[in-house]
């Protein structure tokens, strides 16, 4: 079984069909793209997977359990975390704060232990604490704990972001251009934490990203949107020469090892 399934989804706002008869298959462990050209769609199908949206057609399977109509958070337990196309970080908390956040939700702890500071409250928030600096130091940001999140630079906020998303601990990561913003440098460093988060964590990842050399190079498969429309899914060297997908690029970035 996929570990995750959508089936002819999609959604309309009005009379727009922002994301129309989408199909996609996760398996287990899979590092797979989704890119398209700007208004594809790509934001929207991330939003129908994690609660934000609800499908007005078609249905979501994860773990082969329905998810349409779940509000974001059950999609969080349930174990898909995703980052953002524009950073949504807690800009006034510290680094390690941000992170801590991500246990909060998932917390076994009743809101009365807190309120009462019962032991078990003790135990849990220094055992969060540790998790969370051990994620900090995957990610390179321990020695930042104490900073304020908005006095990062940007690329160390990309990678809070993603330290936070694998903090609650889930089976599907979703990242919506994590490479946006950084330089060369960056990027290739991030390339190598998400090869080896995946492995550590035996994660399946799904990735919306611009840069193509990226999107080529680390990807297995890929999925092509363009206006709301699956065009394409195959591997990167069937996408690259895929003539609908060339189409929908014309006059954008072709997708090339170059690009
Ligand atoms: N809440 C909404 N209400 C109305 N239209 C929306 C809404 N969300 C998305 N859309 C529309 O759906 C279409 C797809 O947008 P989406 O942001 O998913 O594209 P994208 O592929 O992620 O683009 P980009 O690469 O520019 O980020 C766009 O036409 C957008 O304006």
């Amino acid at each position: 079984m996929a570990l995750l399934e959508v089936k002819n989804a999609g959604i309309q706002f009005g009379g727009l069909k922002a994301v129309s008869g989408f199909n996609m298959e996760l398996n287990q462990g899979e590092l797979i793209g989704l890119i398209g050209p700007n208004g594809a769609g790509k934001t929207t199908s991330f939003n129908l997977l994690t609660g934000v949206y609800v499908p007005t057609e078609g249905e979501i399977l994860f773990n082969g359990r329905r998810l349409n109509g779940l509000p974001p958070y059950k999609v969080t337990q349930s174990g898909i975390s995703r980052t953002f196309q524009n950073i949504r970080l807690f800009s006034e908390l510290s680094v390690l704060d941000n992170v801590k956040v991500a246990y909060h939700s998932l917390a076994k702890n009743s809101i009365l232990s807190s309120i009462f500071r019962l032991p078990s409250h003790f135990s849990e928030e220094k055992n969060m604490e540790n998790k969370a600096l051990e994620f900090l130091k995957i990610f390179n940001l321990d020695s930042l704990k104490d900073e304020k999140a908005k006095n990062l630079p940007y690329g160390q906020q990309r990678r809070l972001e993603i330290a936070r998303a694998l903090a609650a601990g889930p089976k599907l990561l979703l990242l919506d251009e994590p490479a946006a913003g950084m330089n060369p440098q960056e990027t290739h460093e991030l390339m190598e934490l998400i090869a080896f988060i995946r492995k550590q964590f035996d994660l399946t990842i799904l990735l919306i990203e611009h840069d193509m050399q990226l999107v080529m190079g680390i990807c297995e498969r890929i999925y092509v949107l363009d206006h709301g429309q699956l065009i394409a899914d195959g591997t990167p060297e069937e996408i690259r020469n895929h003539p609908k997908v060339i189409e929908a690029y014309l006059g954008e970035e072709v997708p090339s090892d170059h690009a």
